[in-house]
């Protein structure tokens, strides 16, 4: 249990309220970009870029691969938020502190959060390049009790006990599959399950062969906490792994997975990434996905008030 640090309300509006006075732009989009994934982010349009070391409270990138920019810009027209860059537990941060920017998008009036990771494929039918669109998730840290809602519960927020029963919501899921056939992605977009553990090592074969009998589709080490927070303060969640590596299940074999292998191969597949999320945030229709109105705030950031 964290007893002196963890979330509070008025350390995240701190964090939104800094934000806000120095951008006119008030995205509804939140993007986080996965290692070696950063070229989406470069794609905004009318870019507004702050360094993760200026904002305050902000935990700082570690990590090779992730650059550590938070960037408001324009996707297809649409106002959008992207990390460049994440945090994960391996670099020493609690799960509340991995998670913080979340609770930073919630009170920037974000509503919907497209996620993205690097991971090794459990699967068999899954191979070096893919795209999972990730259907559901096994939180392996939070079935542990290392879960990033410990604590006393901010019901300004959301409640005490969330359901994750439709974490991945259905409806962008679809559309996202819709958006792959249109390009002709189909036979390397597939769905999965996302298992998220603690790194920072990667899986000895036994873990590996006991994720994968556990359900999981591929393996990573972020991305559920991430998740968790979304759905606990309400917003929508898209998540998609691209996966650049087969986790080894045999004994007999030589290969050896390092993260300069995960970096080459996400590289290499962030154009193809970066197409599927740009044509999937275009077709996004605020009418169909929720309640509110989108114009309020675009109009609101074009006419500069
Ligand atoms: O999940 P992202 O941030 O994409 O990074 C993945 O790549 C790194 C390992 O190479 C780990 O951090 C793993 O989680
Ligand atoms: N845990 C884990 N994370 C990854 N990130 C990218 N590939 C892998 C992997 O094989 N295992």
């Amino acid at each position: 249990m964290q007893a002196k640090e963890n979330f509070s309300f008025e350390y995240c509006r701190e964090t939104a309220d800094w934000l806000q006075a120095r951008t006119k732009q008030r995205p509804r989009i939140a993007i986080i970009c996965g290692s070696g994934l950063g070229l989406l982010a470069d794609s905004l349009k009318n870019q507004e870029s702050f360094r993760y070391t200026d904002i305050p409270n902000f935990p700082h990138s570690t990590v090779t691969g992730h650059d550590g920019h938070l960037i408001f810009g324009e996707l297809q027209g649409k106002l959008c938020v992207c990390m460049k860059g994440r945090f994960h537990m391996y670099e020493g941060y609690p799960l509340w502190k991995v998670t913080f920017p979340i609770r930073v998008f919630k009170l920037l009036g974000i509503e919907i959060l497209l996620v993205t990771n690097a991971a090794g494929a459990l699967a068999e039918s899954f191979h070096i390049g893919d795209l999972m669109i990730i259907r559901d998730h096994i939180n392996l840290l939070g079935l542990a009790g290392q879960n990033p809602l410990l604590g006393p519960n901010e019901e300004r927020f959301g409640p005490r006990f969330p359901a994750l029963s439709d974490a991945y919501d259905g409806k962008i899921r679809a559309l996202a599959m819709e958006v792959a056939r249109d390009l002709g992605y189909t036979s390397f977009v597939k769905e999965g399950v996302y298992c998220m553990v603690g790194g920072p090592n990667f899986e000895s074969i036994a873990e590996a062969r006991l994720l994968h009998l556990l359900g999981a589709d591929a393996v990573g080490m972020s991305t559920a906490a991430e998740v968790v927070v979304a759905r606990h303060c309400g917003l929508r969640v898209f998540g998609v792994s691209l996966i650049t590596n087969q986790v080894t299940k045999e004994y007999d074999t030589q290969e050896h997975i390092d993260h300069h292998e995960v970096l080459e191969v996400s590289q290499r597949r962030a154009s193809t990434l970066r197409m599927l999320l740009t044509e999937l945030v275009g077709r996004l229709e605020w009418n169909s996905l929720s309640n509110s109105d989108p114009e309020d705030n675009q109009t609101a950031y074009q006419n500069g008030t």
